[in-house]
């Protein structure tokens, strides 16, 4: 048994949200099923108090821990700190639950190269350890915020006929890192911007899954 797995010999996994947490959701059914048995979520955290994936998991059976932090809470309260020093707290709280791998699931923060080095020198896997990003676009399609969105303009532009669903390793580039899971996705003629919503997030809900089961799987 590894030294970060804990005494049910389960691999341990921390989800960072903002929002409604249906990709969080997702991964929180496979750790109940077949699809991540050795594997379950032991903290989830927001930069959003609100955020309804804080109550998803606070509402599970067993309950999953959650934390939380917003960066214009932080700075107020640190006269001085900057919003790297706001990121390396962040690392502080997410290497203290002894990550196996961490999912950015719908996380709207970019994180500076600062909380990627307190997680890899932190973390008993160094630089191994798996720190996943679920991004709705295809490789260098449409990086950053709000990438359906433009995905759809750019097909009613006529200048994309499909885009895409992937889960990526996190680098400070965003959305640069070595793709995990690649998923094409149709766009219709007919398709309304929820019409490709839908059909992006139901392949999200998939590959979220199959890539944390997969970097889990490369790990002794
Ligand atoms: N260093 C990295 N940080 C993050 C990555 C990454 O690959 N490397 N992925 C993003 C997730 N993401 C797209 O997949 C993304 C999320 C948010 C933004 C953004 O512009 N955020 C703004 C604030 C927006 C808001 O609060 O609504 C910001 O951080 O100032 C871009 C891309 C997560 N982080
Ligand atoms: N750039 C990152 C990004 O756009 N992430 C997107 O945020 C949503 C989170 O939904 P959820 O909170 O219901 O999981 C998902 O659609 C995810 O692809």
């Amino acid at each position: 048994m590894s030294s970060s797995q804990v005494s049910d010999g389960k691999k341990r996994i921390v989800v960072l949200i903002s929002g409604s947490g249906t990709n969080l959701q997702a991964l929180m059914d496979a750790c109940a099923s077949h699809a991540l048995p050795k594997a379950r979520i032991v903290l989830v955290f927001s930069n959003r108090k609100a955020a309804l994936g804080l109550e998803r998991a606070r509402t599970a059976f067993p309950p999953i821990h959650t934390d939380y932090l917003a960066l214009v809470t932080y700075l107020k309260a640190h006269p001085g700190k900057t919003r790297v020093d706001y990121d390396i707290e962040v690392a502080r709280r997410v290497l203290s639950a002894q990550p196996d791998v961490v999912v950015l699931a719908g996380w709207m923060h970019i994180l500076s190269a600062e909380f990627l080095d307190v997680l890899h020198k932190g973390s008993s896997r160094g630089q191994d350890l798996p720190i996943l990003n679920l991004h709705p676009a295809l490789p260098g399609a449409f990086d950053g915020a709000n990438a359906i969105d433009r995905a759809y303009a750019a097909f009613q532009a006529g200048e994309i006929k499909r885009t895409g669903v992937m889960v990526h390793r996190v680098v400070t580039e965003v959305d640069r890192g070595e793709p995990v899971v690649v998923r094409e996705i149709e766009i219709k003629q007919e398709d309304s911007l929820q019409d490709l919503e839908a059909r992006i997030h139901e392949v999200e809900h998939e590959i979220i899954v199959e890539a944390t089961q997969q970097v889990l799987e490369q790990q002794r």
